[in-house]
Protein backbone atom coordinates (compact mmCIF):
# COMPACT_ATOMS: atom_id res chain seq x y z
CA UNK A 1 0.00 0.00 0.00
CA UNK A 2 1.39 3.32 -0.52
CA UNK A 3 2.29 5.21 2.26
CA UNK A 4 1.64 9.40 2.25
CA UNK A 5 5.47 10.19 1.24
CA UNK A 6 4.46 7.72 -2.12
CA UNK A 7 1.58 9.50 -2.47
CA UNK A 8 3.88 12.81 -2.43
CA UNK A 9 6.28 11.85 -4.83
CA UNK A 10 3.89 10.53 -7.24
CA UNK A 11 2.38 13.88 -7.74
CA UNK A 12 5.92 15.85 -7.70
CA UNK A 13 4.84 17.84 -4.41
CA UNK A 14 6.79 20.03 -2.61
CA UNK A 15 6.44 22.76 -0.25
CA UNK A 16 8.53 25.64 0.86
CA UNK A 17 8.56 28.34 3.22
CA UNK A 18 9.80 31.96 3.43
CA UNK A 19 9.28 34.21 6.49
CA UNK A 20 7.97 37.50 6.90
CA UNK A 21 10.24 40.27 8.26
CA UNK A 22 10.66 43.32 10.40
CA UNK A 23 13.04 46.25 9.63
CA UNK A 24 14.20 47.12 13.00
CA UNK A 25 16.06 49.66 12.01
CA UNK A 26 16.76 51.50 8.61
CA UNK A 27 14.10 52.53 7.02
CA UNK A 28 14.29 55.31 4.48
CA UNK A 29 18.33 55.09 4.92
CA UNK A 30 18.43 51.08 3.56
CA UNK A 31 16.72 52.47 0.28
CA UNK A 32 20.26 54.12 -0.59
CA UNK A 33 23.20 52.03 -0.97
CA UNK A 34 25.47 54.09 0.68
CA UNK A 35 23.62 52.71 3.99
CA UNK A 36 22.42 49.72 5.66
CA UNK A 37 19.61 48.01 7.74
CA UNK A 38 19.07 45.86 10.72
CA UNK A 39 15.77 43.22 9.63
CA UNK A 40 14.71 40.38 11.38
CA UNK A 41 12.95 37.25 9.84
CA UNK A 42 9.83 36.41 11.54
CA UNK A 43 8.15 32.95 12.96
CA UNK A 44 4.89 34.15 10.28
CA UNK A 45 5.77 31.84 7.43
CA UNK A 46 4.17 31.88 3.89
CA UNK A 47 4.09 28.01 2.64
CA UNK A 48 3.68 27.30 -0.82
CA UNK A 49 2.71 23.38 -1.85
CA UNK A 50 3.47 23.06 -5.42
CA UNK A 51 1.80 19.23 -7.31
CA UNK A 52 1.22 18.25 -10.34
CA UNK A 53 -2.35 17.94 -12.01
CA UNK A 54 -3.30 14.86 -13.01
CA UNK A 55 -5.35 14.63 -16.20
CA UNK A 56 -7.07 11.59 -17.02
CA UNK A 57 -6.05 9.93 -19.90
CA UNK A 58 -5.72 11.62 -23.73
CA UNK A 59 -6.96 14.96 -22.07
CA UNK A 60 -4.66 17.91 -22.77
CA UNK A 61 -4.54 20.90 -20.15
CA UNK A 62 -1.84 23.68 -19.84
CA UNK A 63 -3.32 25.27 -16.82
CA UNK A 64 -1.71 26.42 -13.61
CA UNK A 65 -4.03 26.92 -10.91
CA UNK A 66 -3.23 29.24 -7.79
CA UNK A 67 -5.33 28.87 -5.24
CA UNK A 68 -5.24 30.70 -1.97
CA UNK A 69 -8.09 29.03 0.23
CA UNK A 70 -8.23 31.33 2.90
CA UNK A 71 -9.59 34.05 1.30
CA UNK A 72 -13.06 34.26 -0.59
CA UNK A 73 -12.81 34.08 -4.84
CA UNK A 74 -8.91 33.28 -4.38
CA UNK A 75 -8.57 30.60 -7.43
CA UNK A 76 -6.80 32.19 -10.14
CA UNK A 77 -6.16 29.50 -13.36
CA UNK A 78 -3.48 30.62 -15.81
CA UNK A 79 -3.14 29.24 -19.46
CA UNK A 80 0.52 30.32 -20.79
CA UNK A 81 2.50 29.70 -23.73
CA UNK A 82 5.95 30.79 -25.36
CA UNK A 83 6.44 34.10 -26.62
CA UNK A 84 8.67 34.88 -29.88
CA UNK A 85 11.88 36.38 -30.08
CA UNK A 86 12.84 34.58 -26.50
CA UNK A 87 10.01 36.87 -24.75
CA UNK A 88 9.83 33.69 -22.54
CA UNK A 89 6.22 32.29 -20.78
CA UNK A 90 3.48 34.62 -20.75
CA UNK A 91 0.50 33.63 -18.62
CA UNK A 92 -2.88 34.91 -19.47
CA UNK A 93 -5.50 34.76 -16.74
CA UNK A 94 -8.48 32.22 -17.80
CA UNK A 95 -11.81 33.66 -16.58
CA UNK A 96 -14.73 30.93 -15.99
CA UNK A 97 -17.61 32.08 -13.72
CA UNK A 98 -17.74 34.80 -11.43
CA UNK A 99 -15.33 36.90 -12.28
CA UNK A 100 -12.31 36.99 -10.02
CA UNK A 101 -9.69 39.90 -8.98
CA UNK A 102 -6.54 39.51 -10.47
CA UNK A 103 -3.19 38.67 -8.16
CA UNK A 104 -0.44 41.03 -9.67
CA UNK A 105 2.26 39.37 -7.89
CA UNK A 106 1.71 35.90 -8.26
CA UNK A 107 0.74 36.65 -12.09
CA UNK A 108 4.15 38.64 -12.58
CA UNK A 109 5.69 35.99 -10.31
CA UNK A 110 4.50 33.23 -13.20
CA UNK A 111 6.25 35.32 -15.88
CA UNK A 112 9.50 35.86 -14.77
CA UNK A 113 10.07 32.09 -12.82
CA UNK A 114 8.33 30.13 -15.73
CA UNK A 115 10.37 31.97 -18.30
CA UNK A 116 13.50 31.78 -16.17
CA UNK A 117 12.86 27.67 -15.95
CA UNK A 118 12.01 27.12 -19.52
CA UNK A 119 15.14 29.42 -20.53
CA UNK A 120 17.60 27.25 -18.17
CA UNK A 121 16.57 23.80 -18.67
CA UNK A 122 17.04 22.97 -22.09
CA UNK A 123 14.94 19.53 -21.91
CA UNK A 124 11.88 21.25 -20.16
CA UNK A 125 11.50 23.97 -22.96
CA UNK A 126 11.21 20.88 -25.81
CA UNK A 127 8.52 19.08 -23.66
CA UNK A 128 6.81 22.23 -22.45
CA UNK A 129 5.07 23.21 -18.67
CA UNK A 130 3.33 20.31 -17.15
CA UNK A 131 0.26 21.62 -15.36
CA UNK A 132 -0.07 22.38 -12.04
CA UNK A 133 -1.10 23.15 -8.80
CA UNK A 134 0.03 25.92 -6.17
CA UNK A 135 -1.69 26.16 -2.70
CA UNK A 136 -0.91 29.92 -0.91
CA UNK A 137 -0.82 28.74 2.90
CA UNK A 138 -0.38 31.81 5.26
CA UNK A 139 0.23 31.89 9.15
CA UNK A 140 -2.53 33.53 10.74
CA UNK A 141 -0.39 36.78 11.66
CA UNK A 142 0.03 38.39 8.41
CA UNK A 143 -3.87 39.41 8.48
CA UNK A 144 -5.75 40.97 11.29
CA UNK A 145 -8.78 38.46 12.66
CA UNK A 146 -12.38 39.47 12.13
CA UNK A 147 -13.00 41.83 15.34
CA UNK A 148 -15.23 39.28 17.28
CA UNK A 149 -12.35 36.41 17.49
CA UNK A 150 -9.95 38.66 18.45
CA UNK A 151 -10.19 37.11 21.87
CA UNK A 152 -10.71 33.48 20.63
CA UNK A 153 -8.08 30.64 21.92
CA UNK A 154 -5.41 29.58 19.42
CA UNK A 155 -5.28 25.30 18.98
CA UNK A 156 -2.59 25.33 20.88
CA UNK A 157 -4.37 27.29 23.88
CA UNK A 158 -8.23 26.15 23.59
CA UNK A 159 -9.98 26.07 26.48
CA UNK A 160 -13.49 25.58 28.06
CA UNK A 161 -14.91 23.52 25.00
CA UNK A 162 -14.18 26.31 22.23
CA UNK A 163 -13.24 24.80 18.77
CA UNK A 164 -9.15 25.42 18.02
CA UNK A 165 -8.21 27.95 15.46
CA UNK A 166 -6.80 25.81 12.58
CA UNK A 167 -3.14 26.24 11.60
CA UNK A 168 -4.16 28.15 8.52
CA UNK A 169 -7.89 29.91 9.22
CA UNK A 170 -10.27 31.48 6.71
CA UNK A 171 -10.48 35.14 7.05
CA UNK A 172 -13.90 34.84 5.69
CA UNK A 173 -12.72 38.31 3.11
CA UNK A 174 -11.39 38.65 -0.24
CA UNK A 175 -7.57 39.24 -0.28
CA UNK A 176 -8.55 42.43 -1.38
CA UNK A 177 -10.38 43.88 1.45
CA UNK A 178 -8.61 41.63 4.30
CA UNK A 179 -6.44 43.69 6.97
CA UNK A 180 -2.89 43.15 6.63
CA UNK A 181 -1.04 43.38 9.89
CA UNK A 182 2.22 44.74 7.87
CA UNK A 183 4.75 41.50 8.07
CA UNK A 184 5.87 41.54 4.47
CA UNK A 185 3.21 38.90 2.82
CA UNK A 186 4.33 39.96 -0.23
CA UNK A 187 7.72 39.56 -0.33
CA UNK A 188 7.31 36.12 1.37
CA UNK A 189 4.71 34.72 -1.15
CA UNK A 190 6.86 35.64 -4.03
CA UNK A 191 9.79 34.43 -2.60
CA UNK A 192 7.80 30.92 -1.59
CA UNK A 193 5.99 31.04 -4.88
CA UNK A 194 9.67 30.80 -6.77
CA UNK A 195 11.17 28.47 -4.67
CA UNK A 196 7.94 25.81 -5.15
CA UNK A 197 7.93 26.92 -8.70
CA UNK A 198 12.07 26.13 -9.28
CA UNK A 199 11.94 23.22 -7.24
CA UNK A 200 8.73 21.81 -8.88
CA UNK A 201 10.23 21.88 -13.00
CA UNK A 202 13.92 21.97 -12.18
CA UNK A 203 15.60 18.79 -11.74
CA UNK A 204 18.34 19.25 -8.29
CA UNK A 205 21.24 19.82 -10.89
CA UNK A 206 19.61 22.72 -12.04
CA UNK A 207 17.87 23.84 -9.13
CA UNK A 208 18.50 23.13 -5.18
CA UNK A 209 17.32 25.04 -2.47
CA UNK A 210 19.78 23.88 0.06
CA UNK A 211 22.56 24.86 -1.45
CA UNK A 212 24.48 28.57 -1.64
CA UNK A 213 23.61 28.50 -5.10
CA UNK A 214 20.42 27.59 -4.94
CA UNK A 215 19.33 30.44 -2.20
CA UNK A 216 21.37 32.58 -4.64
CA UNK A 217 19.19 31.51 -7.65
CA UNK A 218 16.32 32.39 -5.86
CA UNK A 219 16.93 35.10 -4.37
CA UNK A 220 17.99 37.27 -7.57
CA UNK A 221 14.61 35.75 -8.99
CA UNK A 222 12.46 36.78 -6.53
CA UNK A 223 13.89 40.40 -6.10
CA UNK A 224 13.20 40.82 -10.19
CA UNK A 225 10.08 39.55 -9.50
CA UNK A 226 9.27 41.09 -6.55
CA UNK A 227 10.39 44.85 -7.89
CA UNK A 228 8.85 44.70 -11.42
CA UNK A 229 5.27 43.64 -9.27
CA UNK A 230 5.97 46.54 -6.75
CA UNK A 231 6.65 49.21 -9.61
CA UNK A 232 10.55 48.95 -8.31
CA UNK A 233 10.01 51.47 -5.18
CA UNK A 234 11.57 49.07 -2.72
CA UNK A 235 14.93 48.41 -1.36
CA UNK A 236 14.76 44.80 -1.37
CA UNK A 237 15.27 43.60 1.94
CA UNK A 238 11.71 42.17 2.49
CA UNK A 239 12.67 39.56 -0.13
CA UNK A 240 16.61 39.37 1.15
CA UNK A 241 15.25 38.61 4.57
CA UNK A 242 12.53 35.87 3.37
CA UNK A 243 15.54 34.28 1.31
CA UNK A 244 18.29 34.34 4.02
CA UNK A 245 16.60 35.47 7.15
CA UNK A 246 17.67 38.29 9.77
CA UNK A 247 20.40 40.11 7.94
CA UNK A 248 22.19 43.73 8.05
CA UNK A 249 21.20 44.44 4.28
CA UNK A 250 22.63 46.34 1.79
CA UNK A 251 20.45 46.85 -1.44
CA UNK A 252 21.66 46.23 -5.35
CA UNK A 253 22.33 49.42 -7.16
CA UNK A 254 19.00 50.15 -8.92
CA UNK A 255 20.32 50.15 -12.21
CA UNK A 256 21.07 46.08 -12.48
CA UNK A 257 17.39 46.03 -13.87
CA UNK A 258 17.54 48.86 -15.78
CA UNK A 259 17.93 47.09 -18.82
CA UNK A 260 16.20 43.85 -18.21
CA UNK A 261 13.11 43.89 -21.23
CA UNK A 262 9.26 43.30 -19.61
CA UNK A 263 7.76 40.29 -20.07
CA UNK A 264 7.14 38.63 -23.22
CA UNK A 265 9.43 41.66 -24.75
CA UNK A 266 12.52 40.16 -27.50
CA UNK A 267 14.96 38.82 -25.33
CA UNK A 268 13.35 39.15 -22.63
CA UNK A 269 13.88 34.95 -21.24
CA UNK A 270 17.45 35.34 -21.84
CA UNK A 271 18.46 39.03 -20.57
CA UNK A 272 16.70 37.08 -17.25
CA UNK A 273 18.41 34.03 -16.91
CA UNK A 274 21.38 35.79 -17.61
CA UNK A 275 20.88 38.61 -14.96
CA UNK A 276 19.74 35.95 -12.76
CA UNK A 277 22.46 33.67 -12.75
CA UNK A 278 24.86 36.98 -12.90
CA UNK A 279 28.09 35.23 -14.09
CA UNK A 280 29.92 39.39 -14.38
CA UNK A 281 28.87 39.54 -10.54
CA UNK A 282 26.49 42.67 -10.85
CA UNK A 283 24.56 42.03 -8.09
CA UNK A 284 26.29 43.69 -5.82
CA UNK A 285 23.78 43.29 -2.67
CA UNK A 286 25.16 42.13 1.03
CA UNK A 287 23.31 40.38 3.44
CA UNK A 288 25.38 39.90 6.57
CA UNK A 289 23.69 37.03 8.58
CA UNK A 290 26.54 37.29 11.15
CA UNK A 291 26.09 40.70 12.11
CA UNK A 292 22.74 39.81 13.78
CA UNK A 293 22.39 38.36 17.02
CA UNK A 294 19.55 38.67 19.84
CA UNK A 295 20.82 38.32 23.60
CA UNK A 296 19.31 34.64 25.34
CA UNK A 297 15.57 35.21 26.76
CA UNK A 298 15.31 38.22 25.03
CA UNK A 299 12.04 38.47 21.81
CA UNK A 300 11.62 40.85 19.23
CA UNK A 301 7.39 40.66 19.05
CA UNK A 302 4.81 42.64 16.85
CA UNK A 303 2.18 44.59 17.79
CA UNK A 304 -0.75 45.26 15.20
CA UNK A 305 -2.81 48.11 15.27
CA UNK A 306 -5.84 48.71 13.33
CA UNK A 307 -4.96 51.79 11.31
CA UNK A 308 -3.88 52.09 7.78
CA UNK A 309 -0.12 53.32 6.57
CA UNK A 310 0.28 54.64 2.97
CA UNK A 311 3.92 53.18 2.91
CA UNK A 312 4.59 54.45 -0.67
CA UNK A 313 3.64 58.26 -0.37
CA UNK A 314 5.66 57.96 2.80
CA UNK A 315 8.74 57.46 0.75
CA UNK A 316 7.77 59.60 -2.08
CA UNK A 317 7.39 62.54 0.84
CA UNK A 318 10.74 61.88 2.20
CA UNK A 319 12.48 61.86 -0.70
CA UNK A 320 10.98 64.82 -2.31
CA UNK A 321 12.65 66.69 1.41
CA UNK A 322 15.82 64.72 0.60
CA UNK A 323 16.12 65.94 -2.82
CA UNK A 324 15.47 69.56 -1.82
CA UNK A 325 17.73 69.25 1.63
CA UNK A 326 21.08 67.23 0.61
CA UNK A 327 23.38 68.27 3.28
CA UNK A 328 20.87 68.25 6.04
CA UNK A 329 20.15 64.40 4.51
CA UNK A 330 23.40 63.15 4.83
CA UNK A 331 24.14 64.21 8.77
CA UNK A 332 20.73 62.61 9.36
CA UNK A 333 21.53 59.61 7.54
CA UNK A 334 24.57 58.74 8.98
CA UNK A 335 23.13 59.68 12.31
CA UNK A 336 20.60 57.04 11.80
CA UNK A 337 23.48 54.31 10.46
CA UNK A 338 25.32 55.12 13.61
CA UNK A 339 22.49 54.00 15.46
CA UNK A 340 21.30 50.39 13.76
CA UNK A 341 25.23 49.77 13.54
CA UNK A 342 24.51 49.93 17.92
CA UNK A 343 21.93 48.33 17.61
CA UNK A 344 22.81 45.56 15.79
CA UNK A 345 25.86 45.32 17.89
CA UNK A 346 24.49 45.57 21.33
CA UNK A 347 21.41 42.57 20.49
CA UNK A 348 24.61 40.45 18.64
CA UNK A 349 27.08 41.09 21.65
CA UNK A 350 23.99 40.33 24.10
CA UNK A 351 24.49 43.40 25.98
CA UNK A 352 20.97 43.33 26.93
CA UNK A 353 21.30 46.24 29.57
CA UNK A 354 22.05 48.45 26.81
CA UNK A 355 19.12 48.24 24.39
CA UNK A 356 16.83 50.91 25.98
CA UNK A 357 19.38 53.44 25.70
CA UNK A 358 19.91 52.60 21.85
CA UNK A 359 16.65 52.10 20.68
CA UNK A 360 15.26 55.79 22.51
CA UNK A 361 17.55 58.29 20.31
CA UNK A 362 17.12 55.82 17.18
CA UNK A 363 12.96 56.44 18.19
CA UNK A 364 14.31 60.68 18.68
CA UNK A 365 16.39 60.16 15.35
CA UNK A 366 13.16 58.61 13.40
CA UNK A 367 10.84 61.14 14.66
CA UNK A 368 13.02 64.36 14.24
CA UNK A 369 13.31 62.65 10.31
CA UNK A 370 9.53 62.88 9.92
CA UNK A 371 9.55 66.25 11.35
CA UNK A 372 11.30 67.99 9.27
CA UNK A 373 9.87 65.86 6.00
CA UNK A 374 6.42 66.04 6.97
CA UNK A 375 5.48 62.68 7.55
CA UNK A 376 4.16 60.63 10.25
CA UNK A 377 7.13 58.12 10.95
CA UNK A 378 6.44 58.03 14.54
CA UNK A 379 3.58 60.19 14.45
CA UNK A 380 2.25 61.61 18.16
CA UNK A 381 -0.21 58.73 18.66
CA UNK A 382 2.63 55.90 18.67
CA UNK A 383 5.03 58.02 20.63
CA UNK A 384 2.55 58.30 23.42
CA UNK A 385 2.02 54.24 23.45
CA UNK A 386 5.76 53.28 22.91
CA UNK A 387 6.37 56.08 25.89
CA UNK A 388 3.94 54.25 28.17
CA UNK A 389 4.71 50.25 26.87
CA UNK A 390 8.55 51.12 27.61
CA UNK A 391 8.17 51.46 31.29
CA UNK A 392 6.30 48.02 30.99
CA UNK A 393 8.32 45.88 33.26
CA UNK A 394 10.48 43.30 30.78
CA UNK A 395 10.50 46.40 27.96
CA UNK A 396 13.65 46.67 26.87
CA UNK A 397 12.69 49.24 24.13
CA UNK A 398 10.34 49.83 21.53
CA UNK A 399 10.30 50.89 18.08
CA UNK A 400 8.05 51.91 14.70
CA UNK A 401 9.20 49.76 12.67
CA UNK A 402 10.29 49.61 8.72
CA UNK A 403 8.55 53.08 7.07
CA UNK A 404 6.77 53.77 10.52
CA UNK A 405 3.27 55.46 10.75
CA UNK A 406 -0.09 54.55 12.46
CA UNK A 407 -0.12 50.64 11.64
CA UNK A 408 2.49 48.88 13.66
CA UNK A 409 4.98 48.85 16.42
CA UNK A 410 7.72 46.56 17.49
CA UNK A 411 8.98 45.91 20.92
CA UNK A 412 11.86 43.95 22.15
CA UNK A 413 11.16 42.90 25.70
CA UNK A 414 12.12 39.63 27.85
CA UNK A 415 10.80 36.52 26.24
CA UNK A 416 8.39 34.88 28.97
CA UNK A 417 5.15 34.58 29.72
CA UNK A 418 4.95 37.30 32.69
CA UNK A 419 6.31 39.82 30.48
CA UNK A 420 3.99 38.94 27.88
CA UNK A 421 0.96 38.84 29.90
CA UNK A 422 1.48 41.85 31.64
CA UNK A 423 1.92 43.77 27.55
CA UNK A 424 -1.27 41.96 26.68
CA UNK A 425 -2.86 43.81 29.77
CA UNK A 426 -0.87 46.92 28.86
CA UNK A 427 -1.95 47.03 25.08
CA UNK A 428 -5.75 46.03 26.03
CA UNK A 429 -6.29 48.75 28.58
CA UNK A 430 -4.28 51.49 25.63
CA UNK A 431 -6.90 49.93 23.73
CA UNK A 432 -10.13 50.87 25.54
CA UNK A 433 -8.83 54.24 27.05
CA UNK A 434 -7.73 55.54 23.12
CA UNK A 435 -10.48 53.69 21.36
CA UNK A 436 -8.37 52.11 19.07
CA UNK A 437 -7.05 48.08 18.65
CA UNK A 438 -3.75 47.76 19.66
CA UNK A 439 -2.66 43.91 20.07
CA UNK A 440 0.12 41.90 20.32
CA UNK A 441 0.64 39.27 17.33
CA UNK A 442 1.87 35.96 18.37
CA UNK A 443 5.21 36.40 16.27
CA UNK A 444 8.69 36.65 16.95
CA UNK A 445 12.12 37.88 15.40
CA UNK A 446 13.28 34.67 14.35
CA UNK A 447 16.71 33.59 11.73
CA UNK A 448 15.96 31.74 9.25
CA UNK A 449 14.97 32.02 5.79
CA UNK A 450 13.31 30.23 2.91
CA UNK A 451 12.96 26.26 3.77
CA UNK A 452 11.49 23.13 2.65
CA UNK A 453 8.92 22.03 4.27
CA UNK A 454 7.83 18.38 5.02
CA UNK A 455 5.30 17.43 2.79
CA UNK A 456 3.52 15.22 5.31
CA UNK A 457 2.31 17.76 6.89
CA UNK A 458 0.33 19.17 4.49
CA UNK A 459 -1.17 15.68 3.30
CA UNK A 460 -4.72 17.43 3.87
CA UNK A 461 -4.16 19.59 1.13
CA UNK A 462 -2.48 17.17 -1.31
CA UNK A 463 -4.56 16.07 -4.11
N1 LIG B 1 -2.10 34.89 1.12
C1 LIG B 1 -1.98 35.44 -0.09
N2 LIG B 1 -2.47 34.81 -1.18
C2 LIG B 1 -2.34 35.34 -2.40
N3 LIG B 1 -1.74 36.51 -2.65
C3 LIG B 1 -1.23 37.18 -1.63
C4 LIG B 1 -1.31 36.69 -0.31
N4 LIG B 1 -0.70 37.58 0.50
C5 LIG B 1 -0.26 38.60 -0.27
N5 LIG B 1 -0.57 38.36 -1.56
C6 LIG B 1 -0.24 39.23 -2.71
O1 LIG B 1 0.52 40.32 -2.21
C7 LIG B 1 -0.22 41.55 -2.40
C8 LIG B 1 0.00 42.46 -1.20
O2 LIG B 1 1.19 43.12 -1.43
P1 LIG B 1 1.54 44.58 -0.85
O3 LIG B 1 2.81 45.00 -1.46
O4 LIG B 1 0.32 45.43 -0.93
O5 LIG B 1 1.73 44.22 0.65
P2 LIG B 1 3.02 44.09 1.51
O6 LIG B 1 3.55 45.47 1.73
O7 LIG B 1 3.93 43.05 1.03
O8 LIG B 1 2.36 43.50 2.80
P3 LIG B 1 2.55 43.82 4.26
O9 LIG B 1 1.61 44.97 4.55
O10 LIG B 1 2.18 42.51 4.88
O11 LIG B 1 4.02 44.22 4.48
C9 LIG B 1 -1.66 41.10 -2.57
O12 LIG B 1 -2.39 42.04 -3.33
C10 LIG B 1 -1.48 39.79 -3.34
O13 LIG B 1 -1.18 40.07 -4.69
C1 LIG C 1 10.80 52.83 3.71
C2 LIG C 1 11.53 51.51 3.49
O1 LIG C 1 12.92 51.73 3.70
C3 LIG C 1 11.08 50.46 4.53
C4 LIG C 1 9.65 50.03 4.45
O2 LIG C 1 9.43 49.02 5.42
P1 LIG C 1 7.99 48.46 5.79
O3 LIG C 1 7.34 48.01 4.49
O4 LIG C 1 7.25 49.56 6.47
O5 LIG C 1 8.30 47.31 6.72
C5 LIG C 1 11.27 51.04 2.08
C6 LIG C 1 12.19 49.89 1.64
O6 LIG C 1 13.31 49.78 2.14
O7 LIG C 1 11.78 49.13 0.76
Amino acid sequence: MAGPRDTAERVGAVVVSAPGKVLLAGGYIVLDRKHSGLVFGLSARIHVLAQEIRTSEGVHLSEIVVQSPQFLNATWRYGYHLVANGGGIKVTQLQSGAPVDSNHFVETTLNYVLSYIVQVDKDRSAHGLKPASLLILADNDYYSKPKQEAERPSSSSSAGGEPPRPRFRHFGTTLRDAHKTGLGSSAALVTSLTAALLSHYLPPSLFDLTTQEGKRVLHNLAQVAHCSAQGKIGSGFDVASAVYGSCVYRRFSPSLLARLPGPGEAGFAAALAALVDDGGGLWDCEIRKELVGLPPGVAIRMCDVDCGTQTVSMVKKVHEWRDANPEAVAGAYQGLQARVDELARVLREQRTAEIGAVMRPFRDMMRKLGRDSGVPIEPDSQEAMLNALEKVEGVYGTVVPGAGGYDAAAVVMRDDAETEKRVREFLREWSRTNEIQVRLMKVKGETEGVRKEDVDEFKLWLH
